[in-house]
C-alpha cells in the first residue's frame, strides 16, 4: 500500500516551534503540561492529536486557539505569532452546551457572523442558513439548543464555526459525546465537509479509528512531560475496510502503547509513514 502526503502549498496554517506550556502561578506549584513540541499543519490538512490522558492535547489545542500563552517557544497562525484568540480559529468543544441557550440556533450563525464581521442582517442570514444545511440541520434552524439532541447541536456548533470562514477549525473531542451511531455519522460528514470547504481542521481524539480516519496527519503524543512520540502519515488509509486502515490503526495503537517519550532511547519526534515511506 502505498500513501501520500499533502503537499504543502503555502506557509503553515498554524505551527509549532519548541512549544512548552507550563500551568500554575507563582503561588501555586507549576506543572509542565506540554514539553518542546514542534509541528506544522499545512493549508486544507487535517491535523489529529492523540495520546493517554493528561499528555497535554487540550493544553495544545488551547493554546492554539490563544485561550493559553506558552512559557517557551512559538505558536503561529499563517506566520504570525498567536498572541489571543481569534476568528481565523474558530474552536468546537465536546461540550454540548456550547451555543448560546437564548438564542435559536440560526441566532447563534447570525451573532457569530456579526460579532466577527463577516456578515450582518439578511447577508448574515443567508450565509447562517446555507451553512445550516451543510450540516443537514437547515429544518431546525428555528429551534433553541435544549430542543436538539446532542448530535444536532455538534453539527450547529460545526456550521457555527464554519461559517465564519476560520482558516483553521480546533476541535477537542468533537464527537466525545454522542452515541456510537452519531458518532460515525458526523464523522462521516465531517469527512465530507472538510473536503467540500477545504478548510484546514485540527482534532484531538481518543479514538485510534477516528484518527485513522479522519486525519492526513496523526501526531502521537507521549505523557509526563507531553511531547510529540510520532507523527504518522495517514493520508491514504480513509476506506474503512482496507488492509491499509487497518495497518494504520495497528501502527499508531503499538505508538500509544509504546515506551514513554522520557526513554532517551526513544527519539523525541519520529515521522512515520504508513507503508513504509519515511
Ligand atoms: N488548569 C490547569 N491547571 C493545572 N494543571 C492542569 C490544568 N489543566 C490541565 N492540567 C494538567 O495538564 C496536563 C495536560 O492536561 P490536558 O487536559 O491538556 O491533557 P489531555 O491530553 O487533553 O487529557 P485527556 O485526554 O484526559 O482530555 C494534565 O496533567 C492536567 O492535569
Amino acid at each position: 500500500m502505498t500513501t501520500t502526503g499533502k503537499t504543502p502549498d503555502g506557509p503553515p496554517v498554524v505551527s509549532g516551534e519548541d512549544v512548552s506550556i507550563e500551568y500554575g502561578d507563582r503561588n501555586r506549584a507549576r506543572f509542565l503540561a506540554v514539553d518542546g513540541v514542534t509541528f506544522q499543519i499545512h493549508p486544507g490538512e487535517r491535523f489529529v492529536i492523540i495520546g493517554p490522558s493528561g499528555c497535554g492535547k487540550t493544553t495544545l489545542l488551547m493554546a492554539m486557539a490563544g485561550f493559553l500563552r506558552p512559557l517557551r517557544g512559538t505558536l503561529s497562525s499563517s506566520g504570525h505569532p498567536i498572541t489571543g484568540p481569534g476568528p481565523d480559529r474558530a474552536v468546537v468543544f465536546q461540550d454540548f452546551d456550547q451555543l448560546f441557550p437564548w438564542r435559536t440556533i440560526l441566532g447563534n450563525l447570525t451573532y457569530a457572523l456579526q460579532v466577527t464581521g463577516r456578515a450582518k442582517g439578511q447577508e448574515a442570514t443567508r450565509i447562517a442558513e446555507q451553512f445550516l444545511e451543510m450540516v443537514r440541520i437547515g429544518d431546525a434552524a428555528h429551534r433553541y439548543p435544549h430542543q436538539l439532541s446532542g448530535g444536532m447541536k455538534q453539527r450547529a456548533a460545526i456550521a457555527r464555526a464554519l461559517a465564519i470562514e476560520p482558516s483553521v477549525l480546533l476541535m477537542d473531542e468533537p464527537f466525545g459525546a454522542v452515541d456510537e451511531i452519531t458518532r460515525t455519522a458526523l464523522q462521516r460528514e465531517l469527512d465530507r465537509i472538510s473536503r467540500a470547504t477545504q478548510v484546514t481542521l485540527v482534532m484531538v481524539t481518543h479514538s485510534i479509528q477516528e484518527a485513522a480516519y479522519l486525519g492526513d496527519r496523526v501526531m502521537v503524543m507521549a505523557a509526563n512531560p507531553g511531547r510529540v512520540r510520532a507523527i504518522v502519515d495517514t493520508s491514504g488509509v480513509s476506506d474503512l475496510d482496507s488492509p491499509g486502515f487497518a495497518e494504520a490503526v495497528t501502527q499508531l495503537r503499538t505508538l500509544l502503547e509504546g515506551r514513554p517519550a522520557t526513554d532517551p532511547a526513544i527519539e523525541q519526534e519520529t515521522r512515520v509513514a504508513v507503508g513504509g515511506q519515511p
